[in-house]
């Protein structure tokens, strides 16, 4: 491919560009060149009546702030129409090389979530991005708990490219939910579906999208005009013989405490959660449930192993596999009193932690060596044995890079399977950060069943050597 030119007057001033294999170079004037990739690009058009070379993108005006979005509209002179036009034409089509252009999306808004901020947010930042690349719309705000649900249940699948969702991930809990109880459940989670970060938490947004960029509204934008539908396993959640899938995580002990005890406190943001983390230390309370598993690998190093040699596998590109289209959802294939291969948790523990995807909030990186479909769930089990609230509060320092991994006292296993006996009447359970009974459940893995849209392939987290290396 060899490189295509043009130039015209953006507020008078020459401008020139050049378009490459991977990226259109922008310069204005005197000013430095603009190296803007061809992902982050989301419109190129030409028309010729009026002579102007329109391209949207989006890109930060600082090395570490957020993406804003950038309507370039250039004045071309009558000699290099043919070039323009050349030009507009290609960088669309190298934009849009391995994705559909003007996806249909649904889009539901919850105005409460988080700090409330989520509608001003989508028209101000969201709604601008998504009509510069020409997606189609359909807008619903929801207007209590079980909408998002109800909406999901009942989806015209041939309808919409994505479900969009703008909130956090209880929306998104709701949404996965309504699919598996829609007329054709595997089809409806093969709907890709994605976050706008409106939430406190933001869990998905933050695995999707990486530390950096999982707050940021604008990629998680461009992430459901660019990315590409990745398969995902979820979870049978099963309490009182009632089936719910959770996407995320579920937590019992001081991990559940600081979700569902501080909920009173969302005008705090995600701060709630490390007040809620100090508050749950001072009590600092075994929590009295009988754990058990069935395990697959309980090896540390050899976990971290396998997480690098999937990084190193071309970018570790999990393909979206289609399943059979108007089947059911997958029977259980562990019994609820199966107990052969299974492992009873023999110390009392402060929390247990079980889920997928590395980070469950900014602060914390609870899951690093979790992978998007290996068949598994990573639990978490941090024992009081020889460990103490100053132990907490030390390692703590260490939680948004993931480095508790390597603590001695925390247990890190792969399973198949977990249950869950609560020994005494009262405590919280969490189940993807919403509340859920405080009684016996069990969880079982149901392997690639939803479809998330990702531009990377794989969770963008690093979780690199560097904490490695402290053993
Ligand atoms: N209009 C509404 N009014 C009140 N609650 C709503 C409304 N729409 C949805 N909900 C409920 O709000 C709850 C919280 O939503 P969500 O989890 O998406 O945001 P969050 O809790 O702020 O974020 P996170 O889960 O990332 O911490 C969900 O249970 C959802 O069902």
């Amino acid at each position: 491919m060899s490189d295509i030119d043009t130039e015209a007057k953006v507020l008078g001033k020459t401008t020139k560009y050049c378009l490459t294999s991977t990226a259109l170079i922008i310069t204005i004037g005197n000013k430095k060149p603009q190296t803007v990739p061809l992902h982050n690009v989301i419109a190129a058009s030409y028309h010729s009546d009026a002579r102007l070379l329109k391209i949207a993108y989006v890109i930060r005006l600082t090395k570490k702030g957020p993406l804003h979005l950038v309507h370039l509209d250039g004045q071309v002179e009558e000699s290099n129409a043919e070039a323009a036009g050349n030009l507009a034409k290609t960088t669309l089509e190298w934009a849009y090389k391995d994705v559909k252009p003007n996806r249909r999306l649904k889009v539901l808004i919850n105005p409460h979530g988080g700090v409330g901020k989520g509608v001003a947010i989508f028209n101000k930042l969201v709604e601008p991005v998504f009509r510069a690349a020409g997606c189609i719309l359909d807008l619903i705000h929801t207007t209590k708990t079980g909408d998002a649900y109800e909406i999901a249940k009942s989806l015209p699948l041939p309808e919409y490219d994505a479900l969009i969702t703008v909130s956090g991930d209880g929306l998104i809990h709701e949404v996965l939910n309504g699919f598996a109880n829609h007329a054709y459940p595997r089809k409806a989670l093969q709907m890709p579906v994605a976050p706008i970060p409106t939430g406190s938490g933001n869990g998905l947004s933050l695995n999707l999208l990486g530390i950096e960029d999982g707050f940021d509204v604008v990629a998680a934008s461009l992430n459901i005009i660019k990315g590409s539908p990745m398969s995902v396993d979820v979870f049978c959640f099963t309490q009182n013989g009632r089936r719910t899938i959770s996407f995320m995580s579920q937590a019992v002990g001081l991990m559940a405490d600081v979700d569902l005890g501080t909920e009173d406190l969302r005008w705090m943001g995600d701060t709630r959660f490390m007040y809620g983390l100090l508050r749950g230390l001072i009590k600092f309370k075994p929590c009295n449930v009988q754990l058990s598993y069935k395990a697959v690998e309980q090896d540390k190093k050899k976990m971290f192993e396998n997480l690098n040699l999937r990084r190193s596998k071309n970018g570790s590109v999990v393909p979206h596999e289609n399943q059979d289209d108007n089947s059911e959802l997958p029977e259980s294939k562990i019994g609820l009193d199966e107990t052969e291969g299974w492992t009873t948790f023999p110390e009392p523990l402060l929390y247990l932690y079980a889920g997928k995807g590395p980070y469950v909030g900014r602060d914390f990186m609870a899951f690093p060596v979790s992978l998007p479909d290996d068949g598994l769930i990573d639990i978490v089990v941090q024992s009081t044995k020889n460990f103490s609230r100053t132990d907490v509060l030390a390692s703590f320092g260490g939680a948004p890079k993931g480095e508790l991994y390597w603590n001695d006292s925390l247990h890190y296993v792969k399973a198949e399977a977990y249950r869950i006996k609560p020994l005494s009447k009262k405590g919280y359970l969490s189940i993807d950060g919403e509340s859920y009974p405080f009684e016996e459940f069990q969880v079982e893995v149901l392997p690639k069943l939803a479809t998330l849209l990702s531009s990377h392939g794989y969770y963008n987290a690093s979780f690199d050597d560097a904490t490695a290396r402290k053993k």
